[in-house]
């Protein structure tokens, strides 16, 4: 198990986001957090990775328990996190926005530097003296993903990574997250079930702040019942 979430409570001010929430993630597995608006997906990966901390309940990752760390010791013992805005930083080009990110854990070889993105992403190479702020949207998630790359993840977090995406890009999403599975443990959330179910090996449906229905893809695929009650929009 690399991901162990346990009972978690995580407010905003007095208002109560998760109540009780757990699940857990092999090492090498990719799972997808499923549920409806404000069910809780964004707010789970932000209490992982320290920006709403839970107030109750633990988090471990790689058998530390992370939960109470402030957000960049969390990253830097390899949560790699994508939040749902992109926030690429303006005013530096494509490479200067992988370069500052760029992390090495001690006595470990980095797996991901600046030159083997561009090698494996042409496409970034291609515009890396542009200022980040001049690509589309499409081109800001590439570049937001490969960021997240730069400290060396052992997981991957990623919140709707195709949230306003035209379709043919959200197809080159679909193809980075399974090009990324192979090496990297990866949660991510998605409104959309077909996504979903093409490029996770498991799914936890959420509803109000906790886990209410686990299932592989295979058996969510066939389980038109579950999808209704959970995810449909009313
Ligand atoms: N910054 C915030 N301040 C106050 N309440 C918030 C804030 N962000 C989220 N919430 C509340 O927390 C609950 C969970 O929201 P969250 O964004 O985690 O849901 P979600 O499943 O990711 O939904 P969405 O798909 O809309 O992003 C909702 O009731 C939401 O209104």
């Amino acid at each position: 198990m690399i991901l162990e979430v346990n009972d978690i409570h995580t407010y905003y001010g007095e208002s109560l986001a998760l109540q009780g929430l757990s699940f857990s993630v092999n090492e090498g597995e990719t799972v997808c957090l499923l549920g409806r608006n404000g069910a809780g997906k964004s707010t789970t990966l932000k209490s992982i990775i320290g920006l709403t901390p839970p107030r109750k309940g633990s988090i471990v990752f790689a058998g530390d328990t992370i939960s109470g760390k402030p957000a960049h010791r969390i990253a830097r013992l390899g949560i790699g996190y994508v939040p749902e805005d992109r926030r690429i930083f303006p005013g530096l080009s494509v490479r200067e926005n992988l370069e500052v990110a760029e992390y090495r854990r001690s006595g470990e070889a980095p797996a991901w530097t600046v030159e083997r993105i561009f090698d494996e992403y042409p496409m970034l190479a291609e515009l890396a003296g542009q200022d980040g702020d001049t690509l589309s949207g499409g081109q800001q998630q590439m570049l937001t993903v490969a960021r997240s790359l730069m400290i060396q993840p052992r997981l991957l977090l990623l919140d709707e990574p195709n949230e306003g995406l035209a379709p043919v890009i959200v197809q080159q999403i679909g193809r980075l997250i399974d090009e990324l599975s192979q090496s990297t443990t990866m949660v991510f959330t998605d409104q959309s079930v077909q996504f979903a179910l093409k490029h996770a090996q498991r799914a936890f449906i959420l509803e109000r702040g906790k886990v209410v229905h686990e299932a592989t893809s295979e058996n969510l695929r066939n389980d038109p019942d579950t999808q209704e009650r959970y995810l449909s929009v009313a």
